[in-house]
């Protein structure tokens, strides 16, 4: 049921607990794209949509677990870095666990819905003159500290939270032939494919699917470095893309994330902020679905890659749209619409008919 979110699965997850810090994470839509999926040329395909989860992205599913071990393990206070949606999401949920949150973020580079967020749940934040790898190696140093439970998803309860998500779409699909993931940290696109490689393990199914994970091209070390034929990727301390959510220049689970992709037979791409503003628009005014710019870079990535001659025609695929386009309400300034000024209701008649 809905309030079971993610515990639905708690035998498949490595934390017994009587009481979990949930607020029916999990259990978000899949919502199929019959037009875009004809441009694309594909069988299926799919949104997986994360911001149907209680505080608008992916992160709670895994922020539900660590949080839960946090109050078990008796912490005060939990600590994360964030571009913004761990850090809303650790705000929400350690709040509701009682817990005191310290959030590490790049100053001015947050969205500011998830700025309001941290705001709005009382958590102590911490505006870093740097970008999030300085707030995230701050966040570390502090984690050292006996009274800071760590948040980043170097904690590996996060992961297995993450890692429903892949659970929910076998309930619901099967195994899809490709999952196409927004690719920042790079915890989630490993935590995916940890959850099929287990629900193969166990013998719940008997294929896996290639996993496809998708960088801004101004803040792709992985990507760059894949696309390059290197073997570790280009750190960079210049991460700069309007996905701000993804402006990461030095992954911390760069290598599991690359051994999601080198196993599973998919591929590392970047994307323009242009793609990527333009598979937004194209979400939300072809299929309804508001998706923040991070969020719908899966989908420039499908896009970008179905135009190479990527897929055969015949795939189930699913693109995960990790946040809800609320997040960063100023990224609607990309994409102006027609707005009327009425003076009364005959004005406002009048002028409306005009367009019709
Ligand atoms: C909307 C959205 N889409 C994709 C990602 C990338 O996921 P990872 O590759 O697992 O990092 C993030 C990550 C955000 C943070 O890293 C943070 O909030 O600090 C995100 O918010």
């Amino acid at each position: 049921s809905r309030m079971m979110g993610i515990w639905r699965f708690k035998e498949l997850l490595p934390l017994k607990t009587e009481r979990p810090v949930t607020m029916g994470e999990g259990s978000t839509p899949l919502i199929r794209l019959e037009k875009l999926e004809k441009i694309i040329g594909v069988r299926r395909l799919y949104v997986k949509f994360e911001g149907a989860n209680p505080t608008g992205s992916f992160k709670d599913r895994g922020m539900s677990l660590a949080i839960t071990l946090a109050r078990e393990v008796g912490s005060k206070a939990v600590v994360a870095a964030s571009t913004g949606n761990t850090a809303a999401s650790a705000a929400a949920y350690a709040a509701r666990a009682g817990l005191k949150t310290f959030l590490l973020l790049p100053r001015g580079k947050v969205a500011l819905g998830k700025l309001a967020q941290s705001i709005m749940h009382g958590a102590i934040i911490v505006e870093i003159e740097g970008n999030f790898d300085l707030a995230l190696d701050t966040a570390k140093e502090l984690a050292k500290r006996d009274e800071f439970y760590p948040l980043n998803s170097f904690n590996p309860w996060r992961l297995e939270g993450q890692k429903t998500l892949g659970f929910e779409l076998f309930e619901d699909i099967g195994v899809p032939d490709h999952i196409f993931v927004p690719v920042g940290n790079a915890g989630n696109i490993s935590a995916i494919w940890k959850g099929f490689k287990e629900l193969k393990r166990w013998g719940y199914s008997d294929s896996l699917p290639k996993m496809n994970g998708i960088q801004a091209e101004g803040a792709s070390p992985i990507a760059s470095a894949f696309k390059a034929g290197l073997r570790a990727p280009l750190f960079t301390d210049s991460p700069e893309t309007v996905a701000t959510a993804i402006r990461i220049g030095k992954p911390v689970n760069w290598l599991k994330a690359w051994k999601a992709v080198t196993e599973s037979g998919g591929t590392f791409e970047s994307v323009t902020d242009s793609e990527i503003l333009r598979a937004q628009r194209l979400l939300a005014r072809e299929e309804g679905i508001a998706a923040e710019p991070a969020g719908a870079a899966s989908v420039a990535g499908l896009i970008k890659l179905a135009s190479q001659g990527y897929f055969n025609g015949d795939e189930t695929v699913v693109a995960v749209v990790t946040g809800h386009g609320l997040k960063d309400p100023d990224s609607a300034r990309f994409h102006p619409t027609m707005r009327l000024r009425a003076i009364s209701m005959d004005d406002a008649i009048e002028k409306v008919m005009e367009v019709l």
